[in-house]
């Protein structure tokens, strides 16, 4: 009988009820300190551990646990903290941890004149691959050391072991490592530290192993991507150096399909392979002939990125010839970690049974991993109750009623070429818009949300709790978008929002009214940081049942003369950002979700707002992983944006937002969404982002953004003057708004207020300077 395993890559960090969150969060208020914090780490892995172990897995999995970010661990394991921040060594590692993750306050006095004078700053953020998920983005010049810095990951197999769990440690393999960073230096190419890395990662190998590790799961997810050649040929020496020292060294690959790297990545100098058996089904067989027939191959074969539960006969079906092929042992796992998904479905009381039935979290997925290694190991006996649930669970889901609507099929299937055009051209409809809102040049403008409060959320968590009634809350609400327009009045904005203090999130608030979608209770998935979101679900066709903002966005308007921007997430957003049937290609549902928005813009229009904003922040990560799922990805994007936001008149002014991610290599798609005005996220790269814009010659109006809302940090007059310079260099002025970064939801309102003035300030000098030519 073969050796069957199962294990996790990972496992979700924050906790079943977000315990991790609300200690960091105690913790940088200053109302824990550091011990008590690492007591709800240790009390969160322990159970984290205890939760693997219950569910029957080969051994625990130990290094996944963050208080911030993996990425961000690595850096000091490997003991690259950027010098910029000037640590005096006296820093405990924690607070030096929090340092680069979050900025220090003080330091972060940047004079505008080179980037070493960023001192304080926090790391960058980015997106995780294609997940939701930001990392901190190592920086590395050619001064960059490595060393051993951190004992963290030791004390952690120390921990686990101690409470008798087999262990096997994972790390982030060192092209991985050194790949997702970024050079701070020109001229430099971050490869090149290679060489002073490995013998860092032989030292760590090397400790594990005297710990008695017997396994090391060593991530390389950028064997998924499309590599320059002397990243991929650095591979095979790499492993080579590191498998002197090593433990057994799992290769862990995931979130998208191997294709030219699969050889590289079956025959490097390692004891086992794990492939995404989700994204890249195709491959199995291919891994099982080349992998060599000593090595263990491990299948990710439940999905670390989605919530339905295992069709376990399909994973069955797809198991068995790789199970007869391969002669080595075969471990299953989930595709990738479980970071992705909620933590479990035990914490979720109000959602439909039925639809409930079809789903599994991270808890629920552990327990799939026994049922299939049960079922493909010939002891179907054990499992047979749970094999039944859920075939039953896959058959219900299928023949479901509430999957599919003639009605939503319909109109799809009546969509004519048209649709998807605006009525007349760009420059037509620009004459027509500055005809009819008559703004100044450069207009002032914000991204839509202003700060949630604590008091905003704790009057939303008291009506849904059913301690606040639908009026009060109601009454509440308006009275803080009155807030937020007297606000952007007395600043002097040019178009101003309502603030979207009713909104939850920009996602779940949607998710929440449109069918077609449920949400959960408690399905929170880390997003950065302590930061949390609870993507809602799609299970069945979408449509819209009734207007969604056109109350709240047409309230705000009432209350002045200015114009008021309404505010919506676009349908690829929408789609990035929720957990999406499985059962039809992404493209049906985006194409959905178009059609009902497009009802909501056409609706606020209706209502006399002459300008609407469809954010698309998350168009760049929804990109396919490989380039050749580029081209068609783009057009289906653009071709639903454009769905969404053609169904008003000419002089119906369409906003559009994107942040998190450079744009560059992907313009000519943006200029295709054809939006009257794109605002994007330019002040972290110095305006280097906007360079793109003015090369490429975007032709429509455009907004950079002129600070960055992630910090409390409040830019000054003259700071936002040199960047929109900056900006009048590169973009014809006439097309040029101002506004920062991104949403203000995040901060508070005395940084917001001071903020927003010197950015209307420095719109002032401008105008009269440009003015007096
Ligand atoms: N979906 C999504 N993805 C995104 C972004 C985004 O905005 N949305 N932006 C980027 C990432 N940035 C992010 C920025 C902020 C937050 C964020 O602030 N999250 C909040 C939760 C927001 C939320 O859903 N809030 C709810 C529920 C809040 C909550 O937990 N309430 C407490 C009570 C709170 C109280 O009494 O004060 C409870 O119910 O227990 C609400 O406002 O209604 C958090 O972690 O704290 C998340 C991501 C990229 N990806
Ligand atoms: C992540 S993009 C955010 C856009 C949204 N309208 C906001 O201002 O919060
Ligand atoms: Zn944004």
């Amino acid at each position: 009988m073969k050796t069957l395993r199962t294990h996790t890559l990972g496992f979700p960090r924050m906790g079943a009820h977000r315990e991790l969150k609300f200690a960091l969060e105690k913790h940088w208020r200053g109302e824990i300190g550091e011990a008590a914090l690492e007591q709800v780490g240790a009390d969160l892995r322990q159970a984290h551990w205890q939760a693997q172990a219950d569910a029957g897995l080969g051994f625990v999995t130990v290094g996944d646990f963050a208080y911030y970010d993996h990425v961000a661990n690595h850096i000091q394991l490997l003991g690259c903290e950027p010098t910029r921040f000037g640590f005096a060594g006296t820093e405990s590692e924690l607070s030096r941890y929090f340092s680069m993750a979050r900025g220090v306050t003080g330091k972060a006095q940047h004079s505008g004149c080179c980037a070493s004078h960023a001192h304080g700053f926090a790391l960058e953020m980015t997106k995780w691959f294609d997940t939701n998920y930001h990392y901190l983005v190592p920086e590395f010049s050619s001064t960059t050391e490595f060393k051993l810095a951190s004992t963290r990951l030791f004390d952690e197999v120390a921990e686990a072991q101690a409470l008798g769990h087999p262990v096997k440690a994972v790390l982030l393999g060192p092209l991985s490592f050194l790949y997702l960073g970024k050079e701070k230096e020109a001229g430099l190419d971050r490869l090149s530290l290679l060489d002073a890395l490995l013998p860092v990662y032989e030292y760590i190998l090397t400790r594990l192993k005297q710990q008695g590790v017997t396994w090391v799961q060593v991530d390389e997810p950028i064997l998924g991507l499309d590599l320059p050649a002397d990243w991929r040929n650095a591979f095979e020496r790499s492993y080579w150096q590191l498998a002197r020292s090593a433990p057994q060294i799992l290769l862990a690959t995931y979130f998208s399909p191997l294709e030219d790297n699969l050889r590289l990545a079956c025959q490097l100098p390692v004891a086992g392979l794990h492939v995404d058996a989700v994204r890249a089904p195709h491959e199995l067989v291919g891994v099982a002939d080349w992998l060599p027939a000593h090595k263990v191959l491990s299948v990710g074969i439940v999905d670390g990125r989605n919530i339905w539960r295992t069709d376990v006969d399909a994973a069955l079906k797809r198991l068995r010839p790789v199970a007869d092929k391969h002669r080595g042992e075969l471990w299953l796992a989930p595709s990738c970690s479980l970071l992705h998904v909620p933590f479990s479905l035990q914490a979720e009381t109000l959602l439909d049974a039925e639809i409930q039935s079809w789903m599994a979290f991270a808890i629920e997925k552990l327990d799939e991993l026994l049922v299939l290694s049960a079922a493909l190991g010939g002891d179907t006996a054990s499992v047979t109750a749970e094999l039944q649930a859920a075939r039953h669970a896959i058959a219900a889901r299928r023949a479901s009623p509430r999957v599919h609507r003639a009605d939503v099929a319909l109109r799809i299937a009546r969509a004519v070429d048209s649709d998807d055009k605006r009525q007349s051209a760009f420059p037509q409809r620009q004459r027509l818009q500055r005809a009819r809102f008559a703004l100044p040049p450069l207009p002032t403008t914000t991204i839509g949300s202003f700060p949630q409060t604590p008091a905003i959320r704790a009057a939303r968590a008291a009506f849904k709790r059913g301690a606040l009634g639908e009026a009060d809350y109601r009454q509440k609400m308006e009275a803080e978008i009155t807030l937020a327009v007297r606000e952007q009045e007395a600043l002097g904005i040019d178009v101003l929002v309502h603030g979207e203090a009713e909104r939850n999130d920009m996602v779940e608030y949607f998710g929440e009214q449109l069918d077609g979608f449920a949400f959960t209770e408690n399905g929170w998935v880390q997003s950065y940081g302590s930061r949390c979101v609870k993507p809602p679900v799609i299970y069945g066709d979408v449509a819209r049942p009734r207007a969604m903002t056109v109350a709240w966005t047409a309230f705000a308007q009432s209350l002045t003369t200015k114009p008021v921007k309404g505010m919506l997430t676009g349908p690829i957003t929408l789609l990035q950002w929720s957990f999406v049937r499985d059962d039809q290609p992404r493209s049906a549902t985006t194409e959905q979700i178009a059609w009902a928005i497009r009802d909501e813009v056409v609706d606020l229009e209706s209502a006399g707002i002459g300008i609407v904003q469809i954010d698309e922040p998350a168009i760049r990560e929804g990109l396919p992983l490989r380039r050749a799922g580029w081209k068609p990805y783009l057009a289906q994007a653009t071709r639903a944006f454009r769905i969404s936001a053609s169904g008003v008149a000419d002089d119906t002014q369409i906003h559009t937002h994107m942040c998190y991610s450079e744009f560059n290599d992907i313009l000519s798609e943006i200029a295709a969404m054809d939006a009257d005005v794109i605002t994007i996220e330019t002040s972290r790269s110095d305006m280097e982002l906007l360079r793109g814009f003015g090369d490429f010659q975007y032709p429509n109006e455009i907004g950079p953004g002129v600070y960055d809302i992630h910090s409390p940090r409040v830019p000054t007059q003259d700071e936002i003057l040199r960047l929109m310079r900056k900006a009048v260099a590169v973009v014809p002025r006439e097309n040029l708004w101002i506004n920062p970064d991104c949403g203000l939801k995040t901060r508070g309102w005395p940084e917001t207020r001071a903020a927003l003035a010197s950015m209307v300030g420095a719109a002032k000098v401008l105008r009269e300077e440009l003015a007096a030519g």
